[in-house]
């Protein structure tokens, strides 16, 4: 019988396993982006960073969009470990680093280490992804760390994502489908962003244009068990391929 969670289950479980010394919930965090990359070699093995790539071949390339959350540390881990498998990565933060909760900041400074932390607001204005879909190919990634598990009130207009989604979509070639980016892979860390966790609904405030969507990823990695909301309403439309990952809970 597969067990299927709800936010508040899969706190518990974690809540439990920090509690009685078994794991950090920093280790959970490089866990769950280990197993999001793992996850990615998996389901697309001509990605796989085993081939013997030519070493005077362009890096492959990813965006990966990180959250005020620990949604977005574990986006943070999922950079830094592609980064250092040779690829090209560019990441942008929603939210203000000095707010983020300490795992996901400790994330952060490993990240900044290696390359900027570009602030998300300018994705839709300056960002590669956003403005020059020609630089993603087939072989790019674009990962979705905005929200997890804890998005816990409606998406507001203001935020960015609805301005990327929708102005990505709008420079699509002719004919893509609704919701992909530009060509690229979209992977979707725990559920795709802007989608509540318990219902599978879109968290949508009056403001959000009615026709924002969260990113249809084509991958989604969450963990331990499937939660409610990736299999009910709009869950299973936008989640794409849903693997559950263990993170030794
Ligand atoms: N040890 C662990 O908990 C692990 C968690 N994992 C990953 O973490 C997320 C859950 O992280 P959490 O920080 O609880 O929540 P999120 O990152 O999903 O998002 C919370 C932040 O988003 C803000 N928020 C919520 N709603 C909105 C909104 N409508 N607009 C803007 N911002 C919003 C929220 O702000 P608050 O004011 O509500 O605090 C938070 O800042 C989980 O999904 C996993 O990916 C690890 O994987 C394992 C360990
Ligand atoms: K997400």
């Amino acid at each position: 019988m597969v067990e299927i969670l709800s936010a508040a289950g899969m706190r518990a479980r974690e809540a439990a396993a920090i509690a009685g010394g078994a794991v950090t919930g920093l280790a959970l965090m490089e866990r769950a982006g280990a197993e999001v990359v793992a996850a990615i070699f998996e389901v697309w093995p001509e990605l796989g960073p085993d081939l013997a790539r030519d070493p005077a071949a362009e890096p492959r390339r990813a965006a990966v969009l990180c959250g005020p959350g620990n949604n977005g540390g574990d986006g943070f881990v999922v950079a830094r470990l592609l980064h250092d498998l040779g690829w090209r990565v560019e990441v942008f933060l929603l939210g203000d680093p000095a707010r983020l909760p300490p795992d996901a900041r400790r994330n952060h400074d490993l990240w900044a280490a290696r390359g900027p932390v570009r602030p998300y607001l300018d994705a839709g204005a300056a960002g590669a992804f956003a403005l020059d879909p020609a630089l993603w190919r087939e072989d790019s990634l674009l990962v979705d760390a905005l929200f997890g598990i804890g998005l816990t009130r409606p998406l507001r207009a203001g935020l960015a994502a609805a301005r990327l989604s929708r102005d990505t979509e709008f420079r699509l070639p002719q004919g893509a489908p609704r919701g992909q980016v530009a060509g690229c892979r979209v992977v979707a860390v725990d559920i795709p962003s802007g989608l509540c966790a318990d219902t599978g609904r879109v968290l949508r405030a009056p403001d959000l244009p009615t026709d924002w969507a969260p990113f249809t990823a084509d991958l989604t990695v969450t963990f331990h068990a499937p939660k409610i909301g990736h299999l009910t309403a709009e869950g299973p439309a936008h989640c794409g391929r849903l693997v559950v990952r263990p993170i030794g809970l």
